[in-house]
This record gives structure tokens, C-alpha cells and sequence, in this order.
């Protein structure tokens, strides 16, 4: 599917990786993303972490962005990038997308991404949101979210792109599209992911109240697939890959396809007016006072 869309669609990030694997003698490879003149990492430490186990054909991607791996435009576009080089690695078949850090699997889109910055930095921040999304929810490989922490609103659409979620049966974690309480508005393709995923009247509750579930409550409403102690969400994930890989390649991916199809073509053929939306949106300067207070509010969490 992903190979189908990336003749469709312009993708910011494609074309920008070489085939590049590095095997360190025991089967598996470790993968960094091969920066081209696109990187725009300012700092030299990965937010990714690739470990591609050649003899299963499954990938770990750990998100590895300290405090919180909050969804920046620098690690959104090494994420991508890390994605991609999966992708067209044939010896991969499977991703398995998790987090590094304690606690938080991923605390959504990054707030100082949105507060203060000019139209074109909100552009180009907010095409990197959409590309993060068409490349999880429209790959090829089996996809697995690994969560393993609290997965606020960008956090939740990361998991909910995935065909698969584990969640660590942890009473404080939490997960869910909380936008509104944020005074912001996920968008259609953020509304749609969740509507494939818990069906219409669940997602239209859950959106509106901006609802953030325990691992519980996500598990019986179907935002999450199966809920297993803190200690095995890995192992259970890799446990479950191999079900999804014992089908063939082709049969999963054109099922996938089809399931998937209508959601993605809808972004990709309102690409820019999304990101005009956006822009025009979070510029605002009512929006801008409702971002300040809540960074206030999480800030003043500590004190
Ligand atoms: C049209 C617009 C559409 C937009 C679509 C999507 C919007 C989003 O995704 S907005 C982001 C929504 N995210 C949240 O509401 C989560 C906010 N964070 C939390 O609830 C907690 O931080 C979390 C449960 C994830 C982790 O809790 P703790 O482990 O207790 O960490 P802290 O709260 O102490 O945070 C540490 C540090 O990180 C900063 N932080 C947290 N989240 C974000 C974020 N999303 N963006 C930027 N920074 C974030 C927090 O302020 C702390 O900073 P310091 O005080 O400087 O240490």
C-alpha cells in the first residue's frame, strides 16, 4: 500500500534514504536513519532508536525523545525517516513502535510547536504530523503499537495508525484524542482514525468530552486490542507479530489496502487546505491564549 501511495502522493520525505544496513554479527541490524540534506536535527542525539531483527524480519522503533517523546518537527521527521528506510528494506516485514522512556509512550504533538511560531513554521510542522500518519497508518508492514506509557491526542493517532495495539494494564497510564480539553480541535483525518478504530457513536463521545481512558476502559471500548502487565508488552507484541506475519504478505497488505484506502485518500486530496487549516487555526490568537494556559497548567503541575 505504501508503495501504491508513494506513487500518488508527493511524500516531503521520500527519496531521501539510501538502502544503508549495518549487521552486527548476531542477526539483527541496527538501523539509523541515513540523514540526507533534509536533516534538520539540531542536536546529535537520536530520538529513534531502530533494532531490525533480520531472522524474524521485525523491527523495534523506540522513541527515545526525553522528557516525554512529545512530537516535534525534529523528531517527527527522524521518525519518518527511520520508517521509510524500513519500509524499503525488503528483509522487514514488520514494526513493532514503542517507547524508550518511562512512563509515557508518547505525550502527542509537541505544544511549543504550536505556540508563538510563524504561519510557514506551523506549515511545515503541521506536514510533518500528516506524514507521520501516512506513513504508520498506510504501510505495507505489519504495524504493532508497543504502549508502554500515557498516549495523549498526537500520541493516540500514532497508536490508533498502527493495526495493532498493547497497552501496559497500568492504572496511570491513559490514552485518547483529549484535544478539546486542550480548547483545540482534532481534526478529520485525527476524527476518522478513531472512528475506523471504536466506531462513530464511541469516537463522537470521546471526541467531543476530549476523553482520555485508562488501559481498562480503552480495552472495552476496542482503542486498544489487549491490555498485558508493564513488564511483558514487548514480548506480547512480538508474541502477536508473529500471527500477523504467519499470513502472506500480499493477501494482508491488499486487505489492508481496502480497509485503509478511502481514509488516507481523503488527507491526500486535501493536503494543503488541511495545512491552511491548520495554520489559519492555531494562530489564533484565542487558540494561542488557550495553549499558553495550558502549558501554564503543565508547568505548574511540578510546583
Ligand atoms: C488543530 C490542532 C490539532 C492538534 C492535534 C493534536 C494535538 C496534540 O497532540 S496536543 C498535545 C496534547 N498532549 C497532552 O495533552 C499531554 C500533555 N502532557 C501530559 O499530560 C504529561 O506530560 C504526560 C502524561 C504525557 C507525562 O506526565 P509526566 O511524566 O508527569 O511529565 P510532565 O507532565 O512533568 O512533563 C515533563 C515535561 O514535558 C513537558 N510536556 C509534556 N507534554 C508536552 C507536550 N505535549 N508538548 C510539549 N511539552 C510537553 C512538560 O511541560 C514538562 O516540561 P518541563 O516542566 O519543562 O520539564
Amino acid at each position: 500500500m505504501a508503495n501504491t501511495l508513494r506513487k500518488s502522493a508527493k511524500f516531503a520525505f521520500s527519496g531521501v534514504l539510501s538502502r544503508v544496513s549495518i549487521h552486527n554479527g548476531h542477526g539483527r541490524v541496527s538501523v539509523s536513519p541515513c540523514f540526507s540534506l533534509q536533516q534538520r536535527n539540531n542536536s546529535t542525539k537520536a530520538k529513534v532508536k531502530v533494532d531490525l531483527d533480520s531472522s524474524t524480519g521485525v523491527a523495534v522503533l523506540g522513541m527515545e525523545s526525553s522528557p516525554v517523546n512529545s512530537l516535534s518537527l525534529d523528531f517527527l521527521t527522524e521518525f519518518c525517516i527511520s520508517l521509510e528506510k524500513l519500509e524499503m528494506d525488503k528483509s522487514c516485514r514488520g514494526v513493532i513502535i514503542t517507547s524508550t522512556l518511562p512512563k509515557v509512550f508518547s505525550a502527542g504533538l509537541d505544544i511549543m510547536e504550536m505556540y508563538g511560531k510563524s504561519p510557514e513554521r506551523c506549515g511545515e510542522f503541521w506536514k510533518a504530523v500528516q506524514e507521520m500518519w501516512l506513513k504508520v497508518y498506510g504501510s505495507d508492514m505489519v504495524t504493532i503499537a508497543a504502549i508502554n506509557g500515557s498516549s495523549p491526542a498526537g500520541g493516540c493517532l500514532m497508536a490508533l495508525a498502527c493495526d495493532y495495539r498493547i497497552m501496559a494494564d497500568n492504572p496511570r497510564y491513559s490514552i485518547g484524542l483529549n484535544e478539546t480539553q486542550l480548547g483545540i480541535v482534532a481534526p478529520f483525518w485525527f476524527k476518522d482514525t478513531m472512528i475506523n478504530t471504536v466506531g462513530n457513536r464511541t469516537a463522537e463521545v470521546a471526541l467531543q468530552l476530549g476523553l482520555l481512558y485508562s488501559a481498562p476502559d480503552a480495552l472495552k471500548i476496542g482503542l486498544v486490542d489487549q491490555l498485558v502487565p508493564q513488564d511483558q508488552v514487548l514480548t506480547a507484541a512480538q508474541e502477536n507479530m508473529a500471527k500477523w506475519l504467519a499470513i502472506p504478505d500480499p493477501a494482508r497488505q491488499i486487505t489492508k489496502s481496502m480497509m485503509r484506502k478511502q481514509t488516507i485518500d481523503r488527507l491526500l486530496s486535501n493536503r494543503e487546505a488541511d495545512i491552511t487549516n491548520f495554520v489559519s487555526f492555531i494562530t489564533k490568537e484565542s487558540i494561542q491564549r488557550s495553549l499558553r494556559m495550558y502549558l501554564e497548567m503543565l508547568k505548574g503541575r511540578k510546583a
